[in-house]
């Protein structure tokens, strides 16, 4: 592996940037400092860039097994190395469903084969399978530590039963992680929307039937039941401002029980967005209100939502572009979502350091994820480096995804991922790829 000297560099890292030399060698950061050159090292000069701990994005659907028509490991992990994310973890939604621990296996066994970013994967929950769930032992999970749970209704993967839950929380010891809506409510509320409009609801009743009170009664419920048991239960894309107020910040994250996050589309969108780009903007949960939007933001500089993630959910413009109720919901957004929150800060909203925080430190310590989401000597070297001043354009032609394209075409941004190491290896430079690079499992040491 090549030696690389990262020389002059401003590092953006735990509260703090300070210009000086990093020392990769060997897959990890060896010495930060000041660094004398080498002739056998590759010296990338730094002057005017700045280094993050790669990005962990804690929320993805690379859709492979089963759904590889749409995106696939290898096609995913690309296009998030382009945007800086060193490490994912992705949800159980694929075919067949993740409720086996034969089933996480397979998709390890993909990933070690495809994946040029750091992999782990969530197992998914049903009423079911939760006999499987509470015996998995996480530290016998082949060293992952991504053992959050997920719940919604997709597919076989809607964990309802009143009973189950109450179980769920009082034997699991591994991260409850809930992608939080009241299906009750949401399809009461179809019902009525359909009695108006028949099947031809407008896509922007999608934030009135995936509405405010379906994430809010989910969520608050998700709260008492985690309360009582003593469980750990992260909330996956917080979508409103009355959810936030659920959330505590007078306490460190890694002594909170109750966590959550937002995902970036919900801080870059808002209901006005349905009317130019009406289903490509269909998420669930919904994008709700310039208010919601606003809340969100608030919520995450002052340390009651504790991540940013992204959910990227590719599906192909033919599924997309459908009537409402046939068109699918998500949209990719991993190649994205660092230019997102950079674009916040050219906007004097939130700083560096606190994108470093929510992207990169956070999900390392949410998720027990060994010596990563650093920049800290024998830590593994997973670094972004970013150009502040670069100016470039979203576009059919640099969009990496499977699916081809993105709900952010034609935005412009003023800052650029120019290098991204995983794992010591420069997987991607100003354009142009390491291809035959393959990224490792996220390991754990919880206990
Ligand atoms: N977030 C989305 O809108 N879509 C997700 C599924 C989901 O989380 O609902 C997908 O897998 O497409």
């Amino acid at each position: 592996m090549q030696r690389t000297i990262l020389k002059n560099i401003s590092i953006v890292n735990e509260g703090q940037i300070l210009i000086a030399d990093i020392l990769l060698d060997n897959g990890y950061i060896q010495k930060i400092g000041d660094i004398e050159n080498e002739n056998s090292a590759k010296v990338i000069d730094g002057t005017g860039l700045h280094v993050l701990p790669g990005i962990i994005d804690g929320q993805v659907h690379f859709r492979d097994p089963g759904l590889t028509h749409k995106a696939d490991l290898y096609t995913e992990s690309k296009a998030a190395v382009a945007g800086g994310v060193t490490s994912f973890i992705d949800m159980p939604n694929t075919l067949p469903n993740v409720l086996t621990i034969d089933a996480l296996n397979e998709k390890y066994e993909i990933a070690g084969q495809k994946s040029l970013a750091n992999y782990g994967f969530f197992l998914g929950v049903n009423n079911d399978n939760l006999d499987e769930v509470i015996k998995l032992d996480t530290t016998n999970l082949l060293g992952v530590s991504d053992d959050g749970l997920y719940f919604t209704k997709k597919g076989n993967l809607l964990a309802d039963n009143p009973e189950t839950m109450e179980k769920l929380f009082a034997n699991c010891k591994s991260v409850i992680a809930i992608h939080s809506e009241k299906e009750q409510i949401v399809e009461a509320n179809e019902a009525l929307y359909r009695n108006k409009y028949g099947e031809n609801v407008p896509v922007s009743c999608h934030p009135l039937i995936r509405s405010e009170k379906a994430c809010y009664e989910a969520t608050k419920r998700a709260i008492e039941l985690a309360n009582k048991h003593k469980a750990r239960l992260h909330i996956l894309h917080l979508t409103t401002e009355a959810e936030t107020h659920l959330f505590r910040n007078d306490i460190p994250l890694s002594q909170k029980k109750i966590t959550t996050e937002v995902s970036v589309h919900h801080l870059w969108f808002s209901d006005k967005d349905y009317e130019n780009l009406g289903v490509l903007i269909k998420w669930n949960p919904a994008i709700k209100t310039e208010k919601d939007k606003k809340g969100l933001l608030q919520a995450l500089i002052d340390d009651r939502i504790d991540l940013v993630t992204t959910d990227h959910a590719p599906h192909t413009l033919e599924e997309k572009q459908k009537p409402y109720f046939e068109s699918m919901s998500g949209a990719p957004m991993v190649q994205h979502s660092l230019n997102i929150m950079l674009e916040f800060y050219k906007q004097g909203l939130i700083s560096l350091e606190k994108i470093a925080e929510k992207m990169c430190h956070n999900p390392a310590i949410l998720y027990s994820i060994e010596k990563r989401g650093f920049i800290k000597e024998g830590y593994f070297a997973d670094l972004v480096i970013v150009d502040l001043n670069q100016s470039w354009t979203v576009h059919k032609d640099n969009i990496l995804y499977k699916c081809g394209w993105s709900p952010i075409e034609g935005t412009n941004f003023q800052t650029k991922v120019t290098h991204t190491f995983v794992n010591g290896n420069l997987v991607y430079e100003n354009g142009n790829f390491n291809e035959s690079h393959r990224g490792m499992a996220l390991t754990t040491f919880k206990p």
